[in-house]
């Protein structure tokens, strides 16, 4: 298992240029599974995610061609199997993605249940009887969801809870599906909002894009011409590489983003004292060398203050000016980076779904182990601030996330390299 290496104290400097985000990457290349024609997706992230997509997707027969610049061309039309395994999709929870796609286009889909993981138990319910109401026939047996539809009928859905995978899957659904099909309380996150664009392109008839109620008019067949379509930049691998800059003192440029979909980030950056600048694709942070001060952030959907953000500024305020509290509503158990941070001097006290942290004057390095992606990520930020060389383990977690970290880091002046085992 390979590890990162990390010598604190020096300041990040520099430009940057921000790669297509994962979590708008993996549902769209789950919906080329609609298309008919072969479609081309660019700005593809160099991620472990996508890999394990891209081995999903091959594994059910269907044909990937991946050029140098990670253009992703994929044509469904050879597809063999339906069936989404539990040794790839317990590595990966976004492979429930495929369910929707498949039952809708193929009527049949085989589906490993995700399983509990790190940050929560994660059910999947609202995906399945969302389904359920449009028709489909699902049992759940042998840790397999396994549906069956000769055609899903649209309907009106009205999800229990936020979710953006569960809304996703099915408002791919609904996209062949007979009829209208209206989603309220749908998430809202620019990532559901970039599938839908995605779906349209292909001949999708979704409307309300962006808001909490989607429309979706049903059609016969999807993607009839080929499109190619590129994937929008990632915010949260953004706003973790602003971090970082701060709390290094730093002054970033980072390019090829979106400023317009990190509002609740960018208001805490700018609490927290970082001097903030944007243009239509890009975004500068300075904090003239100065230390950051503590915020307090509640987690909770789009467009509030993402919970993938959340273990990145506990890691901000352990050393800020002052006290931040952190309010975690998303998930029940995303605060195992805390007793990580603990170990490096860290002085947070956990209550509930709450974290309080009260910023000590220096961290210290220490041996630290990454539980999750973004767990992974905020002792990545701590290490940079840390005196000494903090060695972080089992960073398979932020492979699955974040692209060419240690090259990027490097790149703004971080003193960090992989080691093998
Ligand atoms: C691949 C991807 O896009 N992952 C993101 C997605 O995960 P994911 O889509 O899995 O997260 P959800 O939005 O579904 O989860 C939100 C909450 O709803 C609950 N829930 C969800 C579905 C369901 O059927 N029943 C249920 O109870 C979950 O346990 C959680 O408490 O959104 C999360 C919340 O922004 C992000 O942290 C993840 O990075
Ligand atoms: C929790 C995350 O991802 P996933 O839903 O793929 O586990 C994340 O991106 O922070």
């Amino acid at each position: 298992m390979d590890k990162l290496i990390i010598t604190g104290g020096n300041q990040l400097n520099g430009e940057l240029r921000i790669s297509g985000a994962k979590n708008a990457a993996l549902p769209i290349l789950a919906a080329t599974l609609l298309s008919h024609a072969p479609v081309s997706v660019g700005n593809i992230p160099h991620l472990h995610d996508i890999t394990t997509t891209m081995e999903l997707l091959g594994r059910m027969g269907v044909q990937l061609l991946v050029d140098e610049k990670m253009n992703i061309e994929v044509d469904s039309s050879t597809i063999t199997s339906y069936e989404a395994p539990y040794e790839l999709v317990r590595t990966m929870r976004a492979s429930i993605l495929v369910l929707g796609p498949l039952l809708a286009r193929f009527g049949e889909a085989h589906v490993s249940l995700p399983g509990g993981c790190a940050i929560g138990t994660r059910p999947v319910d609202i995906h399945i009887n969302g389904l359920i109401k449009m028709g489909a026939d699902i049992t759940v047996e042998g840790g397999y969801i396994h549906a069956k539809a000769k055609k899903l009928k649209g309907c009106r859905l009205v999800l229990e809870q936020v979710t953006v995978t569960g809304t996703e899957n099915l408002m791919m659904a609904a996209s062949l599906a007979e009829g209208i099909t209206t989603m309220e309380n749908a998430a809202r996150e620019p990532e559901v909002t970039d599938l839908a664009h995605f779906l349209n392109k292909m001949g999708a008839k979704i409307s309300g894009i962006g808001t909490d109620v989607l429309v979706i008019e049903g059609v016969e067949k999807l993607g009839l011409e080929s499109i190619h379509y590129d994937i929008l930049p990632d915010r949260i691998e953004t706003g973790t590489y602003l971090v970082a800059a701060a709390i290094t003192g730093g002054k970033v440029k980072l390019k090829n983003t979106r400023p317009d979909i990190l509002d609740a980030v960018l208001d805490k950056l700018t609490e927290a004292g970082a001097d903030i600048t944007t243009g239509d694709d890009w975004i500068s942070l300075d904090m003239h060398g100065n230390k950051t001060k503590a915020v307090s952030v509640r987690t909770a959907p789009y467009p509030a203050f993402p919970t993938d953000m959340q273990a990145q500024f506990i890691a901000m305020n352990t050393i800020s000016d002052g006290v931040g509290i952190i309010t975690e509503t998303i998930f029940e158990n995303r605060f195992m980076h805390v007793q990580e941070l603990q170990r490096m001097g860290a002085d947070i006290k956990l209550e509930s779904n709450t974290a309080i942290c009260k910023g000590v004057k220096y961290l210290t390095a220490a041996p630290v182990m990454a539980t999750d992606l973004r767990a992974s990520a905020s002792l990545v930020i701590a290490a940079l601030a840390a005196e000494g060389s903090t060695k972080v383990d089992r960073i398979y977690h932020i492979d699955r996330g974040y692209d060419h970290i240690e090259e990027k880091l490097s790149q703004l002046g971080a003193v960090i390299r992989r080691v093998p085992n």
